[in-house]
């Protein structure tokens, strides 16, 4: 098998509800491969971070398979995925498998001054760019970005997008988003969680 169209995330039959709530999850199920943005969008409440926890193993599912690669992430606001009392470089030391690459972090607009401050001393697109760096030196099969560019600005958000996007050969990009425009232009395929909820309350379910 060619390396891209590896599965790096394979999702079958997943049910999931909270206790004492309503099923989130019903017979889910969804397959991504390398090289693949899949975007899952759908409005506040209809169950994208719930989906992302069962994918780290955070929450465990009523039925169902969940089988995915080395996972890495990027969260909503950069500020609050770094701790604020230490250096960048640091706390993407402590985490990372795999050495600084001097071509990579330039490559991501960012150098080694810049690496070595702290959280607070940089623009929240640079913090963002250093989330990226830290996620790649994870060495990830899977990234899973939770609303990576809600908290930037218009031009800071679509040069992070366009970054993760080059990232595709070498991994399978799982994006969660509030933005249908952003979805339909970032991935090859959007799952929509208020359609599934739709049909399960026609169904009955
Ligand atoms: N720990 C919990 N216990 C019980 N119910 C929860 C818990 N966490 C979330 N829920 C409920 O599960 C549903 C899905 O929540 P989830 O956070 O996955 O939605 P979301 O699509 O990510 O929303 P948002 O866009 O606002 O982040 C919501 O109805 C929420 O109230």
């Amino acid at each position: 098998m060619r390396k891209e169209e590896e599965t790096v995330l394979r999702i079958e039959g997943l049910s999931f509800a909270y206790p004492d709530s309503r099923q989130i999850y019903d017979g889910f199920s969804l397959e991504l491969r390398r090289g693949e943005c899949l975007g899952i969008v759908g409005p506040s409440g209809s169950g994208k971070s719930t989906l992302f926890e069962l994918i780290a193993g955070n929450l465990k599912p009523q039925k169902g398979r969940i089988e995915h690669g080395r996972l890495g992430w990027i969260f909503q606001d950069p500020y609050s995925s770094f701790h604020p009392s230490y250096p960048i470089d640091r706390q993407i030391d402590e985490v990372a498998t795999l050495p600084e690459d001097p071509r990579q972090v330039a490559a991501l607009g960012l150098d080694r001054d810049l690496l070595g401050k702290y959280p607070h001393e940089l623009s929240g697109g640079q913090l963002q760019r250093c989330s990226i760096l830290r996620a790649l030196r994870m060495d990830p099969d899977l990234l899973l970005c939770d609303e990576p560019t809600s908290a930037l600005d218009n031009i800071t958000q679509l040069e992070t997008m366009k970054l993760l996007i080059k990232l595709l050969d070498r991994v399978g990009i799982l994006l969660i988003t509030h933005d249908m425009d952003l979805a339909r232009w970032a991935c090859d395929r959007i799952i929509d969680l208020s359609l599934l909820q739709e049909s399960s309350e026609r169904l009955g379910v």
